[in-house]
């Protein structure tokens, strides 16, 4: 999709009055407006980005997907005539976007500009109309817009966030079965042990399928429900909820959330206390593990930074399915000719980490290519969104899946190996980290 007209935006100040009037309380009431598949979504906590309709998009793949989205989205805004008396990170010009985990990859990466985009943050909602067909954006019709989508918003019935709702849907294996991927697994642990690999991360898919079409909508109305310490995210047909932030830009300061060390909250024998301090932050195993992803981060992060920090320890990530072991690294942005990186730039840098990949990147990438015999597609992959000034909140795309049609949705999960790996609690590990989805299916817990 090319645009024909330069692109124009209009952002405005969503007032609590305009609020209350048109009965909106937050993104998550939006979420099942305006169409049965939903808008283009980023969420967490009662805040985030909602995108409604397509007016121009970017697709691209390969090694230089990144790159090449950088210059769209340039290109684009060199023609740009943007008014926004908001200015905050996510106002004016912006897109959402998904990118393939892999640049072999046959799936499409993406970036796609909404006709409107509704924002809370810190307190303040805006409003943004969005053009590429020589129209002028104007705050009478943005509201006009938004009055429409406020209108048709209906909540499903149906709606339920009892995990263990019966449902009709089945769930087969995807690429392997769970013995030929505990086998990959056990190949992995062998080529760790010659040496030189230190860490992989293997995934795998399995398939849901429904005799009913599965709506879009309820899957991100149950993942904010349940997982609202997540960031929810919807970019056309990939949808999850990751608890993993690759890199988020609000001005000339980045931050990420690294994860790695997992622990099922379903180990929790009955009335253990401090039982993930002592299983997590005990377990040189899992420290090892966190250790080499925030080693990467920081390792890709620091020659864009003038100041970087972490804590000494990582804490614990508590979720509904798991624990983690996570760190939050904080970096103060270099500039370079005048201009500070932009979130794409930081993400083309940082993609793919330890977390998903593993030690060193390029005998891990390989190693996963031969091993999980699956394209992951988006899964692992950066998604979120970026604005014209540079900033964005981009995750990795886990505890996720991809609408493939009405009736199949493929999910991913993948467990980080390391020498002292052991193939059935990783194939476990792999379970606890469909949960999110499987719930927002209205799956049982491990099929
Ligand atoms: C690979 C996944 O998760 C990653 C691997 C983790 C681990 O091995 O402990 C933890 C969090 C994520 O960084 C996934 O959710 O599919």
């Amino acid at each position: 999709m090319t645009a024909s007209f330069p692109l124009r935006a209009h952002t405005l100040a969503l007032d609590p009055a305009t609020l209350a009037e048109l009965g909106i309380t937050g993104p998550a009431g939006l979420l099942g407006a305006s169409s049965p598949d939903g808008p283009l979504s980023w969420l967490r906590r009662g805040e985030g980005l909602l995108g409604f309709g397509e007016i121009t998009s970017f697709t691209g793949s390969g090694p230089s997907r990144f790159a090449d989205a950088e210059q769209w989205w340039k290109t684009l805004l060199a023609s740009a005539a943007v008014d926004d008396s908001v200015r905050m990170p996510g106002t004016g010009a912006m897109a959402f976007g998904s990118f393939a985990f892999s640049k072999t990859s046959a799936s499409e990466s993406a970036l796609i500009v909404p006709a409107l985009v509704v924002g809370f943050s810190d307190g303040t909602a805006w409003l943004t109309q969005l053009t590429v067909d020589g129209t002028v954006p104007t705050a009478g019709a943005a509201l006009a817009l938004l009055r429409d989508i406020a209108a048709s918003h209906t909540v499903p019935t149906s709606l339920s966030t009892t995990p263990d709702t019966p449902s009709v849907g089945t769930v087969r294996s995807g690429a392997l079965t769970e013995e030929e991927w505990k086998a990959s697994v056990r190949s992995g642990v062998a080529a760790i042990a010659r040496g030189g690999l230190e860490k992989v991360v293997l995934a795998r898919d399995v398939v849901a399928e429904f005799p009913e079409p599965v709506s879009r909508v309820s899957i991100l109305q149950r993942l904010v429900a349940l997982y609202d310490e997540c960031w929810t995210y919807g970019v056309r047909g990939l949808v999850g909820a990751t608890p993993e932030i690759l890199i988020k830009v609000d001005g000339s300061v980045a931050q990420a959330r690294v994860l790695a060390g997992t622990l099922d909250r379903e180990d929790e024998p009955a009335g253990s206390t401090g039982f993930a301090d002592a299983v997590l932050g005990g377990s040189l195993k899992q420290r090892h593990e966190h250790d080499f992803a925030v080693r990467s981060l920081t390792r890709q992060l620091a020659p864009f930074a003038t100041d970087l920090s972490f804590p000494a320890e990582p804490f614990i990530l508590e979720l509904p399915n798991v624990w983690h072991l996570a760190s939050d690294v904080t970096a103060q942005l270099a500039s370079s000719n005048g201009h500070l990186p932009t979130s794409l730039a930081l993400v083309e840098a940082l993609h793919p980490t330890a977390a998903v990949c593993g030690t060193p990147r390029e005998d891990a990438g390989k190693l996963i290519l031969e091993l999980e015999k699956m394209d992951r597609g988006p899964y692992a992959g950066p998604v979120g969104w970026l604005d014209g000034a540079g900033n964005g909140e981009w995750g990795i795309a886990l505890r996720g899946a991809v609408l493939e049609d009405p009736h199949h949705v493929r999910l991913y999960a993948g467990a980080g190996i390391v020498e002292a790996s052991d193939p059935e609690a990783e194939l476990a590990e792999t379970w606890a980290k469909f949960r999110p989805m499987l719930q927002a299916l209205q799956l049982p817990n491990h099929p």
